[in-house]
């Protein structure tokens, strides 16, 4: 079943500990943190200090999705924090491996994230040794941003290799997700769907979940 993964970038931010739970209640299966630094990306949201408030207040894994240059420096803060799931941007990380080494020697899931642009072929070579693949369908920077609809392609294309190389990936989406484009996602192989404003802006979010879900 299609896995999903509320983020809390469209949270009220006054409240999060009530918006973490509400996710959990809706029937999510993870909380996404958008990490932001203002260089890799041109906005700043939160750091691990968020991360540590909000993992008491919630059973779901902390899938942390670091938009930062610099990733291996602030890995082990994130992971001590309550991420399970940490994911770097390939666009960010000149030694891909090692990074990828150091999120599980801190004991934690890893993720490798491509930017709309980027080519699936940038991790063919990790692609056996990652426990997930986000690919942006947005710009990353903002929510609330529109799908592009060219990056379903490169859906097909890691399912394709995940076949092949890693059939336990998880394969996940992340950008303008809302019922419709969530359909096209999971036509050609998503099992992960993130949806910050579709889920946090419904009316009835355990029906959003339930919609995007399919
Ligand atoms: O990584 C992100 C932006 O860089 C967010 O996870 C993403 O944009 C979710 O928000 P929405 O569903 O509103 O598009
Ligand atoms: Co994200």
């Amino acid at each position: 079943m299609t896995k999903i993964a509320p983020s809390i970038l469209a949270a009220d931010f006054s409240r999060l500990q009530d918006e973490v739970e509400r996710a959990e209640a809706a029937g999510a299966d993870f909380i996404h943190v958008d990490v932001m630094d203002g260089h890799f990306v041109p906005n700043i949201t939160m750091g691990p200090n968020v991360v540590e408030a909000i993992q008491p207040h919630t059973s779901l894994p902390l899938d942390v999705h670091l938009m930062i240059e610099n990733p291996d420096q602030y890995i082990p803060a994130f992971r001590q924090a309550g991420a399970s799931i940490i994911s770097v941007h390939a666009e960010t990380c000149p030694h891909l491996h090692r990074t990828i080494s150091l999120i599980h020697a801190e004991g934690a899931k890893s993720g490798v994230v491509l930017n709309p642009h980027t080519p699936v072929d940038m991790i063919k070579h990790v692609i056996a040794d990652v426990d997930l693949v986000l690919l942006m369908t947005v710009n990353p920077g903002f929510g609330g941003q529109s799908f592009i609809p060219e990056a379903v392609e490169k859906i097909r294309e890691v399912a394709h290799l995940a076949a092949e190389k890693n059939p336990e990936l998880l394969i996940e989406i992340d950008g303008g997700i809302n019922e419709e484009t969530a359909a096209a996602c999971r036509d050609a192989g998503a099992n992960v769907l993130v949806a910050g404003s579709s889920i946090y802006k419904a009316e009835n979010m355990a029906e959003a979940v339930k919609s995007i879900r399919g």
